[in-house]
């Protein structure tokens, strides 16, 4: 359960033959045909997979570079998210679980949860900030349309870190019937692990797509934004076995760097524990997790992933940090040029490879648009305008 030194599992006790059972589950499953065979079922026919990669002609005239996108935005509920959920679910109905349980912060996870179980025919407890159910109210109707209850959590930062401490606090009181579906490749082994696995369809179907669109040839650079980093590390796994592609991770620097003021957790953070498990994190003088900010509320974690903190530290991926005004204007960029609205969370990669083709005309650039912008729509439109 380790990426180098990040990772591990540091449970309560009465929690530790809980999470053995999920891991023995995942195990069995992952081994089995029919599990395999009916996520492969669910990901064709209900899924609406493969998602396509696009070649954004106007967005690369305009760049002045080759800009693809993978188009998770057209994954079935809007986001890579599913990508995982369904899975959760597979896993929670084969250990005789009925309820799923998670955090949210953007609101994607939470109805990418609350669609997995309804298709399952199971119970759905998420719990969002106070502020993030103000910001994503699009995602919160969609939540509870689909039979889901959705927890305010309105202590500390009321955002996403409070949501996942709200969504523990809550599994360890009914541990026994609901299976906790965390949200990105974070918090205790063998999430990481398992949530990345789930997510690499994205990169396997990319490398495939990339090269009939370039008879065979691969991107010079890949590229996804980083929240908990489930979206990258999907993306990354379709390409992690070719040297010659660069790996990009996008964080936010939200309104500068001044602490408080961004979550670029690779840029500003040092090795810490969070939520079970280990990973670089951002940290006030204290040594609690930091206050974060992010325009897109799914990338305001202060923690990573375990095996990005690892893939950093082993140089395999390159982290950038882009703020809050260039990840505006690609939203706007991608959706004036192209007709596709992206999240905002999504938008943080366009920005990163407008900035490259910038800086590297010519260049190829595979982009993973993690999700699309009916969440944020009105929020942008009230708050920055129509353009
Ligand atoms: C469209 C979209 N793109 C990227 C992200 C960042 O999450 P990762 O892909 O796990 O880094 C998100 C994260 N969303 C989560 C959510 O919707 O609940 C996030 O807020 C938490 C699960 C961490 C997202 O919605």
């Amino acid at each position: 359960g380790y990426f180098g030194d990040f990772g591990g599992a540091f449970l309560p006790p009465e929690l530790e033959s809980h999470f053995a059972e999920i891991e023995r589950a995942w195990r069995q499953l992952a081994l089995s045909a029919d599990f395999l065979q009916e996520l492969r079922y669910i990901r064709r026919h209900y899924q609406g997979r493969p998602t396509p990669v696009y070649y954004a002609r106007n967005l690369s005239r305009e760049a002045g570079a080759h800009i693809y996108l993978k188009r998770e935005d057209l994954n079935h509920s809007g986001a890579h998210k599913l990508n995982h959920c369904m899975g959760e679910a597979l896993l929670a109905r084969h250990m005789g679980k009925k309820k799923l349980i998670a955090e949210t912060g953007a609101g994607q996870h939470g109805v990418a949860l609350a669609t997995a179980a309804a298709c399952f025919g199971m119970e759905c407890e998420i719990h969002m900030g106070e502020i993030d159910i103000e910001k994503e109210a699009p995602n919160v109707t969609r939540m509870k349309l689909m039979g889901a209850e959705v927890v305010p959590v309105s202590f500390g930062g009321r955002s996403l870190k409070e949501a996942v401490d709200s969504a523990f606090q809550s599994y360890l009181s009914q541990a026994d019937e609901a299976l906790f579906a965390i949200g990105s490749v974070v918090g205790p082994h063998p999430f990481p692990l398992m949530v990345r696995n789930f997510q690499s369809v994205v990169g396997i179907e990319a490398r495939e797509q990339y090269q009939e669109l370039t008879d065979g040839q691969l991107p010079e650079q890949v590229v996804a934004c980083v929240g908990g980093g489930s979206n990258a590390m999907g993306m990354f796994a379709g390409f992690i076995e070719d040297p010659e592609v660069q790996l990009n991770g996008v964080e936010p620097l939200g309104r500068g760097t001044e602490p408080g003021q961004h979550s670029a957790t690779m840029t500003f953070g040092k090795p810490g524990m969070l939520h079970g498990f280990k990973c670089m994190l951002l940290t006030d003088d204290e040594g609690n997790p930091a206050p974060v900010h992010s325009i897109a509320s799914g990338l305001d974690y202060p923690g990573v992933g375990p095996e990005h903190s690892y893939l950093k530290k082993a140089g395999r991926v390159a982290y950038h940090a882009i703020g809050d005004d260039e990840t505006l204007d690609a939203f706007y960029r991608l959706s004036r040029t192209e007709g596709i609205i992206p999240a905002l969370e999504s938008a943080h990669a366009v920005a990163w490879a407008v900035e490259h083709a910038r800086e590297h005309p010519g260049s190829t650039v595979l982009v993973n648009l993690s999700g699309r912008g009916d969440k944020d729509i009105d929020y942008v439109a009230r708050t920055f305008g129509h353009n």
